[in-house]
């Protein structure tokens, strides 16, 4: 597949710019942390955020799965404006199996997201949602996990990319596609 970029309007940028906080040494010493929650907690611009994302991936997209936890928040009223289902990816131990899973690195910790792969058609488009692009490490196990269960990874959407960390690169050949960029 060859990536290739939607571009989300600058007034959408914005409006996500100016309802991020961020907090030193949160959750531990080091890292500088975006928080989602003004946002969320703002009606209009949290409804905008969704149309916005609604208006790009219209018609592009099969189903949206949505990286726990955050990545939910996103994902689900991006499924339900598109009218496509909602694939849930989870921390290890949260779904009845059969489940497929893939262990991976975070910016601070280690992880196991798993799958059921009864929620996935074969060839499914499915656009990967989350709130935070960091190492990639949570993104590259999605897509590993939608690949496994016969999904076709048309792209990632992240609300915020933390491009230092250069997650990017771990999603090689996908289509990454980001509101605000730090
Ligand atoms: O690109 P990466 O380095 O993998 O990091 C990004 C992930 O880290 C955060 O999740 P976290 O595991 O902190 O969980 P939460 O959503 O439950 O708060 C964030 O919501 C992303 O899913
Ligand atoms: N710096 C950060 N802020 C918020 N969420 C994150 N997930 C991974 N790194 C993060």
């Amino acid at each position: 597949m060859t990536p290739q970029g939607v571009s989300f309007p600058a007034e959408l940028t914005d409006l996500v710019r100016s309802h991020i906080r961020e907090i030193p040494d949160f959750p531990s010493p080091g890292i500088l942390f975006r928080d989602i929650t003004p946002l969320l907690a703002d009606g209009p611009a949290f409804g905008a955020l969704v149309s916005g994302l609604a208006d790009v991936y219209g018609g592009r997209v099969d189903a949206v799965a949505g990286l726990e936890s955050r990545g939910f928040i996103l994902a689900a009223p991006l499924a339900a404006a598109l009218g496509v289902g909602m694939l849930t990816v989870r921390k290890a131990g949260r779904l009845p199996g059969p489940v497929i899973g893939v262990d991976y690195a975070l910016e601070y910790g280690t992880a196991r997201m798993e799958l059921r792969p009864e929620t996935v058609s074969a060839g499914q488009r499915v656009l990967i949602v989350d709130d935070v692009l960091a190492t990639g490490g949570t993104g590259a196990a999605a897509v590993e996990l939608i690949r496994q269960a016969g999904g076709r990874v048309v792209g990632l959407a992240m609300l915020l990319e933390l491009a230092d960390l250069r997650g990017r690169d771990r999603l090689d050949g996908y289509q990454v596609d980001s509101v605000l960029v730090y």
